[in-house]
């Protein structure tokens, strides 16, 4: 068959684009002494390398190149960092360069072009909305303010679970019961009610899971930016525009709903303003001297709303799963707090302070599960040292959390679940002990950290001191899918193998369900560069341990 002429273009330009590519990615012939590299692909640089768990992949590509590595995602320099002094450095010595966060076409788009606080870039708008959320609602003193909602709540999930071992089938989705239990205390703080019951309700929760979804979702163009047209054919862009649309008219109705209760003065002054009110009073007085748009309004909103469901019930989930592995720690957990709760009928916020081991419990979770294992990627706002390397201005930096976790200079035994070890101990998740960072820190460290604490550690209190947990007969510990899953951006939740936990008259019943980020992505066409995408997606990775790294 005679091929036109034209058909020898294509590998042409992809030949030329490759040269191009690989030399840029291997030689560092400036004066700068940048990190080492892992030798790239043409075109797609190492993005191969980073299997379907990406934390895992870049901690094992550190045991060979260093705690500092400089990757090519596509054609952008990122940095990762995986051990406890890159931490350091990053975010407390030079916190301030590494303040900003690198654009996201996906974030951009659902996130009314990132004006939340997660995305925003560093800069005065930053400073305002973030300022306005810590005050307003995630502060020590706001946080307090909320616990009679999160008695309530903690209390209703007790009795669904009552409920459950009542019934006959006597199944009860304990994922299922965290998510709406994170998701109606967050609904009722920060927008008066709950908005997952009813159709419209169930619309929200759809749509809020989509959106969650789409967080993940890899978006080619921010790597390879002349290839942004397969975002278009894939679908993605238009699954974007739909749920950015939904989530629009879902925050429209929110706060129309609170701007017609306010005009006919249906709320009675004692009655605590939630924060869609503070929001409003703010943009009508425009007292802080910062004009609140109403996209500011909707996005700041968004952020809390998604930010207190995704990460919250995964972090119950996993402690739950780590206790009914340990037998041994459930009944030292179950001993503690039974004994304070000595002739009460009632575990309450006053007696979680008292209860050393619970918190011993929660921080080995977050230890071995941070919910965010790559933290939020950052962004350097000028050149900078990291460490012994010079880094160029607008460099993104991931901070592999995970892999500083298992460092076995840090912790004896990394892998093993031990809350006991932070019992004699002054670590803390805070953000000043760099060896344990789930919330991150510094200045774009998490502010919702308070608030979720408390929330853990009362469902949790609540949970042991009313039932009793256990595996169902034939299953045993080793047989529960412990495979942590990469839950957010840079690379997207890749296929993911849904673990399903249910309960069963107190005991747990998983059940495996498949899904998939990537369905949507096309990678039939036979061209040359739809061949590498092919690989670079569906190569997985297997799991190796930690050896530590050196800088220089
Ligand atoms: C277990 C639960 C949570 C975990 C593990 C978590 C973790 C994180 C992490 C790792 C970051 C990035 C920190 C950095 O770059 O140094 C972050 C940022 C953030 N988190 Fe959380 N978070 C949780 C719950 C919450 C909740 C409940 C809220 C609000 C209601 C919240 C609001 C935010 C916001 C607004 C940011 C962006 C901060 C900024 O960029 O200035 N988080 N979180």
């Amino acid at each position: 068959m005679d091929l036109p002429w034209y058909s020898l273009l294509i590998p042409l330009l992809v030949f030329i684009f490759f040269l191009h590519q690989w030399l840029f990615t291997t030689s560092n012939t400036g004066q700068n002494k940048l990190p080492p590299s892992p030798k790239g692909l043409p075109i797609i640089g190492n993005l191969h390398q980073l299997g379907s768990h990406p934390h895992r992949s870049l901690h094992k590509l550190s045991e060979k190149h260093g705690p500092v590595m400089l990757l090519h995602l596509g054609s952008k320099p990122v940095v990762v960092a995986s051990s406890v002094h890159a931490a350091r450095d990053i975010m407390r010595t030079h916190d301030l360069v590494w303040s900003s966060r690198p654009k996201s076409s996906i974030v951009d788009r659902l996130f009314y072009g990132s004006k939340n606080v997660g995305f925003s870039p560093f800069g005065e708008y930053w400073r305002q909305v973030r300022s306005i959320t810590v005050l307003h609602l995630l502060n020590n003193k706001r946080v307090q303010s909320f616990r009679d909602v999160r008695e309530k709540e903690t209390a209703n999930i007790i009795a669904k679970i009552r409920q459950g071992c009542d019934s006959s089938s006597s199944v009860i989705d304990l994922r299922d019961l965290f998510c709406s239990l994170t998701n109606n205390i967050i609904s009722r703080v920060a927008l008066g009610r709950k908005y997952n019951e009813g159709e419209s309700g169930m619309n929200a929760k759809a749509t809020l899971e989509q959106l969650l979804e789409l967080l993940g979702v890899f978006s080619i163009g921010d790597y390879i930016p002349w290839l942004e047209w397969l975002n278009k054919i894939s679908g993605l862009d238009i699954r974007v525009e739909k749920v950015a649309k939904e989530l629009d008219a879902f925050l429209e109705m929110v706060i129309e709903e609170h701007m017609t209760r306010n005009k006919k003065e249906e709320y009675h002054e004692s009655e605590a303003k939630d924060f869609v009110d503070v929001l409003l009073e703010i943009q009508n007085e425009k007292e802080i001297g910062f004009p609140i748009q109403r996209d500011s309004l909707k996005v700041i909103l968004l952020d809390v709303f998604a930010a207190g469901t995704d990460s919250t019930y995964p972090a119950l989930e996993w402690t739950m799963t780590e206790l009914l592995r340990h037998p041994r720690a459930i009944e030292t957990l179950q001993n503690e707090v039974q004994g304070l709760a000595q002739g009460k009928s009632e575990i309450t916020e006053d007696d979680l302070g008292n209860m050393q081991y619970l918190q011993a419990v929660i921080k080995e979770s977050l230890r071995l599960h941070p919910p965010f294992p790559l933290l939020l990627p950052r962004e350097s706002r000028e050149d900078v040292k990291l460490l012994c390397y010079d880094i160029p201005a607008k460099t993104q930096v991931i901070i592999n959390a995970w892999a500083i976790r298992r460092n076995p200079l840090s912790w004896d035994d990394p892998e093993e679940y031990r809350p006991e070890r932070f019992l004699n101990s002054n670590i803390d998740v805070k953000g000043v002990n760099f060896e344990l960072i789930p919330f991150g820190a510094g200045r774009r460290g998490c502010p919702g950290r308070t608030f979720v604490v408390v929330v853990i550690e009362l469902a949790l209190a609540k949970l042991v001191h009313k039932f009793n947990f256990t595996l169902p007969e034939g299953l045993r510990e080793e047989d529960l899918d412990m495979t942590d899953d990469e839950r957010r951006p840079i690379f997207g939740r890749r296929k993911r193998n849904d673990v399903k936990k249910s309960f069963q008259n107190s005991t747990a019943v998983y059940n495996m369900d498949f899904g998939s980020s990537w369905e949507e992505v096309t990678v039939n066409t036979s061209t040359y560069v739809s061949h590498c995408l092919y690989i670079f997606l569906f190569k997985d990775f297997l799991i190796y341990e930690q050896l530590d790294g050196h800088c220089c």
